[in-house]
């Protein structure tokens, strides 16, 4: 096989597909908050910012500011259930947010009305007291708060909240915290949040707890801890945060390393607003600026902005950093060839789709020879390394997700988002490829190691050529898009970045590479 034919790769966003939600309809159940920095008013702020469409039905009137609670009044449980009903006779829910519940007979009126939600993926935030030390949840509804953390997907529980939730003493350290979110979603079903945000330290950590066939799957995301003391809402503002953003991804890691990149921006830039003399509010549309900045900035920029979490994570991955030093095993070279020649047949399918759809003649070759020359290496593939085999592969996981979510681009029929969606795998491969290159001629760049021509392949200049022509076209694309198209721009470039990052993974793990039957 010739690999140096493997450079001519030139190519989730599944939002505007129908079934598939461009702006989650997002309802938020909470109580208010008048200076705007938690609760109700918070939760439109971040559904909003996150390109959702947010609604609300509150649970309680909060007479609060920056500095406190001075007084709650809870409307009879009828009028809740009333705008509930209204909001679900009327509107489908994507997702539901549950924040301040208040009182046992609220509770339970939000528990009859869930169902009506439909498949509404449902975040609770747990909210029993406010960072001022005022009780937002009455001592006597813990337990129905208890039992109703079952009936959501994900649980946000601060690690105070997390304590109650459990009958347990509260955690001082962050692995005594992860632990009781161990309990928790063992004992519930549901996956649990942990948050970092009450442990102190120059750090901010957050962990998701995800219960899969029996067993624990925990996974930490890292932040620094801003500096500030405006954090009013940031509990608030992410689960909302969370709920919106999951209604695309459908993963909650993914949701939670976007949220997170955002929600340290909306700290970073707290201090601006100048709201109230106790702990204020974050800045929940610190990218969108008077002039409109996430507009006028080029697509390019934004966009590798935003998968800076996806390319560190990349850049550690085992099979890179082996692929990098050659100490790779074979096999998982070899799983990952067979994974590539499969993903290209489609890949090249919707370089077509891109070239059809493009506003000029340069473009429209452009990707057609990029579609052609996939098909190439792929029938090179099989000729050579795949052929003879008595069993052929299969999509594995990754390559099946990371396949619909392209072909959801391209039935989409918006050629900027074609063209977001196919162009992580130009980018990240010259990213890695000059990365690895650099390093490896650094070290004295050996003729001996295993995988000199994979990385001479993506550090060539003929596909860096490529690679800034399609980031050109991606650009100008973005330049003359709707609103709505540059939004679904860069959700559909994160997710192909996304699933670049689980292609890179999948070699190395074994329960995906078996689901795929080979090697
Ligand atoms: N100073 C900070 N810097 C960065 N992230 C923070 C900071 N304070 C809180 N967070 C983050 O805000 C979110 C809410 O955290 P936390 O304060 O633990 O919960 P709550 O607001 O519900 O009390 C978490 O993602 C946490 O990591
Ligand atoms: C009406 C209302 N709901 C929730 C809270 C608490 O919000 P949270 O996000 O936990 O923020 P802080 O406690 O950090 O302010 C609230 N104050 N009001």
């Amino acid at each position: 096989m010739s690999i140096r034919t493997l450079m001519q790769h030139t190519v989730d966003f599944q939002s505007t597909v129908p079934g598939v939600r461009t702006v989650p309809r997002v309802l938020s159940i909470a109580g208010t908050d008048p200076t705007g920095g938690a609760g109700i008013q918070a939760d439109l702020k971040s559904i909003g910012a996150h390109g959702g469409y947010g609604m609300a039905a509150v649970t309680s009137l909060v007479a609060q500011n920056t500095r406190g609670v001075r007084s709650v009044h809870t409307p009879p449980s009828s009028f809740l259930r009333e705008q509930l009903t209204a909001v679900s006779d009327d509107v489908v829910i994507d997702a539901v947010k549950i924040g301040m519940l208040g009182d046992t007979q609220t509770i339970q009126t939000v528990r009859e009305w869930l169902p009506q939600a439909g498949g509404a993926v449902v975040v609770l935030d747990p909210v029993m007291v406010a960072t001022s030390g005022d009780r937002l949840l009455a001592t006597d509804a813990e337990d129905a708060l208890r039992a109703l953390v079952p009936l959501a997907a994900l649980v946000t529980p601060n690690v105070p909240e997390l304590a109650v939730l459990l009958n347990e003493p509260v955690a001082t350290t962050w692995e005594d915290a992860l632990e009781q979110g161990k309990r928790l979603a063992a004992a519930t079903g549901t996956v649990v949040l942990v948050k970092g945000g009450h442990l102190g330290g120059t750090g901010c950590p957050d962990a998701l707890v995800e219960p899969s066939d029996g067993t624990l799957v925990v996974t930490e995301v890292g932040g620094p801890r801003v500096a500030t003391r405006n954090t009013h809402g940031t509990g608030c503002s992410l689960s909302a945060a969370l709920a919106t953003v999951q209604v695309r991804t459908h993963n909650w890691h993914r949701s939670l390393v976007l949220v997170k990149d955002w929600l340290r921006g909306a700290l970073e830039h707290a201090d601006e607003l100048e709201v109230g003399q106790g702990n204020g509010p974050i800045h929940h549309f610190h990218a969108m600026g008077i002039s409109d900045t996430a507009n006028s900035r080029p697509f390019s920029e934004q966009a590798w902005e935003l998968t800076a979490q996806h390319r560190a994570a990349i850049g550690t991955l085992g099979f890179v950093t082996s692929l990098g030093d050659g100490t790779l095993p074979a096999d998982q070279f070899a799983y990952y060839l067979a994974q590539d020649a499969l993903y290209l047949r489609d890949y090249s399918r919707v370089l077509a789709r891109a070239s059809s759809l493009a506003p000029t003649e340069a473009e429209q070759l452009f990707w057609a020879s990029g579609a052609k020359n996939c098909l190439e290496v792929e029938s090179e593939l099989h000729r050579t390394w795949l052929s003879g085999r008595e069993t052929m592969p299969e999509q594995g996981p990754v390559t099946k997700a990371y396949v619909d979510h392209l072909l959801a681009a391209s039935a989409n029929g918006s050629y900027p988002v074609v063209v977001a969606a196919v162009l992580p795998c130009y980018w990240l491969y010259a990213h890695v490829g000059n990365t690895l290159h650099a390093q490896w001629t650094a070290a004295g760049a050996g003729r001996e190691h295993a995988y000199a021509t994979w990385m001479e392949t993506y550090a060539d200049p003929a596909f860096a050529e490529a690679t800034s022509q399609a980031i050109a076209y991606a650009d100008a694309a973005f330049a003359g898009a709707s609103g709505h198209d540059r939004r679904a721009m860069l959700a559909a470039f994160e997710a192909s970045a996304w699933y670049e990052h689980e292609f890179f993974d999948a070699p190395t793990r074994l329960d995906l590479r078996e689901s795929a039957k080979l090697p």
